[in-house]
């Protein structure tokens, strides 16, 4: 409970708490009990059964209802005169604007991914309302503060990006299961199922034929009439055994390293398919799931499959998504949640693992890689929902001398497990709350407004709906009110390039694109440049005038709740990621400060071949803002003052 004299601000409070997971059941509980009696619960989920681990508010029974109504049902029990108000939703609908954020004292988020978190940013910094951030991975976590005018935004400080992979190490030359996983999972669950129009590196190596002028697409477009085991085997036959095959023509490739096998359906199922057709069918169950487990009779996660094994799990998930999901076929992105997807992941990762002498993993731990799962730890959830409480209550109090950013580490560093640094002032280079102008270096004669809209706008600026004006044009906005010959007019814009367009954006150009939701504008300067670094500016588009993030490490980067989900950030981003010194500044110490040397970690294995990054999306989400923190970086300068009393 809070203190006397805190107790009349907390009581008069009106809170915001926008995530009703791991953190936020935690968060609301003691919430409740340091006697705050007006809250507000966004959440947009359902209870799982993965869940109830962790999430103590929700039981068996509350499975499939929603998060914010069952953890207010759950609270309201051990204090019943309190208001907790639930909203079922995405804090990103339009309903959650900056009018609806300024009815609130405070916003605490314990949220999971970048995306709503930046989102929340700037509806607070819009609405003026102080911002408590938080998460968790595992053993380690972090709180940190944002008020508008006092100190830094969210946005302010770079989120390490996920690391990355050389291309060729995972096209060509994997050495660790990893690598693996992240070609089944990149190249080619992406190839067959997801969108046939995106860069896929598997296009280079998918012809049976010498000629490069050759067709590429054939093998992997399924014929009309094709039956659906027979695909299977093709595919299956080519990318393990045909493309391995190709491979080891290149004797340089293999000098100094193993030689690869390739590996083809009949060898591996010489004599057992008719045998195993009877026990598909033995064990194939009515389970709403499509799952190649259930068909083949496979009970048990944990357990390392065959060669053979997986090679049927393999054309059995094949087949289920041509045969029950083709629907999806074309949109599907990899998501862990998808027991189909993960079941094929794990058997192509397993196939591929064995053709280079790596050894296997069993579905639950290829999940994990693939899924980057890294198991939540109530304990971390429940340390980190009373610091956020203890900066609210600082912040009701407007005690802005003793606002502290807090860092839960794993190992104690100076006898403390909990770090706690004055927050940083607001970064002059963050567009979100500082205003500066961005550069945007384009060939205007090659890039489309669709690209720069989808890679620049959304992806990389955070906006969620945006408009783009050229001075007093406008030349871009999405919306469902829109005319149709204005929508129209539009979608032709997006088609062209930048030189084309009715108003040609071209060298000198200001562009201003603006969120009204976020109430986020910024001003773009275009700079045309003919030529773009293949390696390290994929998107032939750069944009400067903020501080790209700097790449992730292994286990990395905090999240609420079991995983990290995945943030694909662009390999230029990662390249061009200034390093950072451990810097001591007073006893206020940036977040990039107290981190391990962020610089570029490339895990080139290919002896100096000149390789592109691959976003790896196995460790990090890039949603929060821990980073790995170094032992050695706490012996420099003053010992942080610590607010935890
Ligand atoms: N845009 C959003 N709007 C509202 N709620 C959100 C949004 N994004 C995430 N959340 C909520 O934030 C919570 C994060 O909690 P947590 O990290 O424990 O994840 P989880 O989904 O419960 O667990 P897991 O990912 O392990 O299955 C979730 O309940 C999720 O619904
Ligand atoms: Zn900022």
């Amino acid at each position: 409970m809070a203190s006397e004299q805190q107790l009349p601000v907390v009581k008069g409070a009106r809170v915001l708490m926008v995530g009703a997971g791991g953190i936020g059941c935690e968060l609301l509980k003691t919430l409740a009990l340091s006697g705050f009696e007006d809250i507000h619960i966004v959440d947009m989920d359902t209870i799982e059964v993965s869940n109830l681990n962790r999430q103590f508010l929700f039981r068996q029974h509350h499975v499939g209802q929603s998060k914010a109504k069952v953890a207010r049902d759950a609270v309201l029990k051990f204090r019943p005169h309190i208001s907790i108000t639930p909203h079922h939703a995405n804090v990103k609908s339009p309903e959650f604007n900056v009018d609806f954020f300024k009815q609130f004292n405070v916003v605490l988020n314990g949220l999971d991914n970048l995306d709503a978190r930046r989102h929340v940013n700037r509806l607070c910094l819009a609405a003026e309302v102080p911002l408590v951030e938080s998460g968790t991975t595992g053993f380690l976590g972090q709180v940190t503060v944002h008020v508008k005018g006092k100190t830094e935004c969210y946005e302010c400080q770079p989120k390490p990006a996920p690391k990355t992979y050389p291309v060729c190490t995972i096209t060509s030359t994997p050495s660790k299961f990893v690598h693996c996983i992240v070609w089944a999972k990149e190249l080619l669950f992406a190839k067959l199922f997801g969108d046939k129009n995106q860069d896929n590196d598997l296009n280079a190596r998918s012809s049976h034929s010498d000629s490069s002028t050759d067709p590429i697409e054939d093998i992997f477009e399924r014929r009309l009439d094709e039956d659906p085991e027979q695909y299977g085997r093709k595919i299956y036959d080519h990318v393990f055994g045909y493309n391995i095959e190709s491979a080891l023509a290149n004797k340089e490739t293999w000098k100094n390293r193993n030689m690869p096998k390739p590996i083809y359906s009949r060898d591996v199922l010489l004599n057992s398919s008719s045998q195993q057709n009877g026990v598909f069918n033995d064990f194939r169950t009515d389970s709403s799931v499509v799952s190649a487990m259930t068909s083949l009779g496979l009970k048990n996660s944990q357990e390392i499959w065959s060669l053979v094994d997986n090679t049927r799990v393999f054309l059995e998930s094949l087949k289920l998504f041509m045969e029950k999901r083709e629907k999806d076929i074309g949109n599907l992105v990899f998501d862990k949640d998808d027991q189909l997807a993960v079941e094929f992941v794990t058997a192509a990762a397993n196939i591929r693992a064995s053709s280079f002498g790596i050894p296997p993993h069993s579905l639950f731990e290829a999940k994990g890689i693939a899924g980057n799962i890294v198991h939540a730890v109530a304990t971390t959830n429940a340390i980190i929902a009373g610091l956020i409480v203890i900066e609210a209550i600082k912040v009701l109090q407007n005690d802005a001398r003793n606002y502290r950013m807090t860092y839960c580490v794993e190992h104690p560093l100076r006898k403390m497990l909990l770090m706690p640094v004055e927050p940083f002032e607001r970064s002059k280079s963050c567009y979100v709350c500082s205003e500066t102008a961005l550069l945007l270096e384009v060939n205007i004669h090659k890039t489309k407004l669709k690209d720069f809209i989808e890679k620049i706008v959304k992806r990389k600026l955070g906006m969620n709906c945006p408009m783009v004006m050229q001075g007093s044009t406008l030349i871009y906005e999405e919306g469902d009110d829109l005319e149709d010959d204005v929508a129209g007019s539009y979608a032709l814009n997006v088609e062209k390039v930048f030189a084309q367009l009715p108003a040609p954006i071209t060298s000198g150009t200001i562009l201003m694109v603006e969120d009204l939701q976020q109430e986020l504008s910024c001003n773009i300067n275009v700079k045309h440049r003919d030529v773009f670094d293949e390696e390290k500016e994929h998107d032939q588009m750069v944009l400067t005038g903020w501080t790209p993030a700097p790449p992730a490490e292994d286990g990395v980067g905090a999240t609420n709740g079991g995983e990290a989900a995945a943030d694909v950030r662009e390999p230029d981003e990662v390249a061009t990621a200034p390093e950072r010194s451990a810097v001591v500044v007073g006893n206020k110490r940036k977040l990039s400060e107290i981190s391990a040397d962020s610089s570029v970690q490339r895990e080139n294995e290919n002896d100096g071949v000149s390789c592109k990054e691959m976003p790896a999306e196995v460790v990090d989400d890039g949603e929060d803002d821990l980073v790995m923190l170094d032992d050695g970086a706490w012996e420099v300068g003053k010992k942080p003052r610590s607010s935890l009393q």
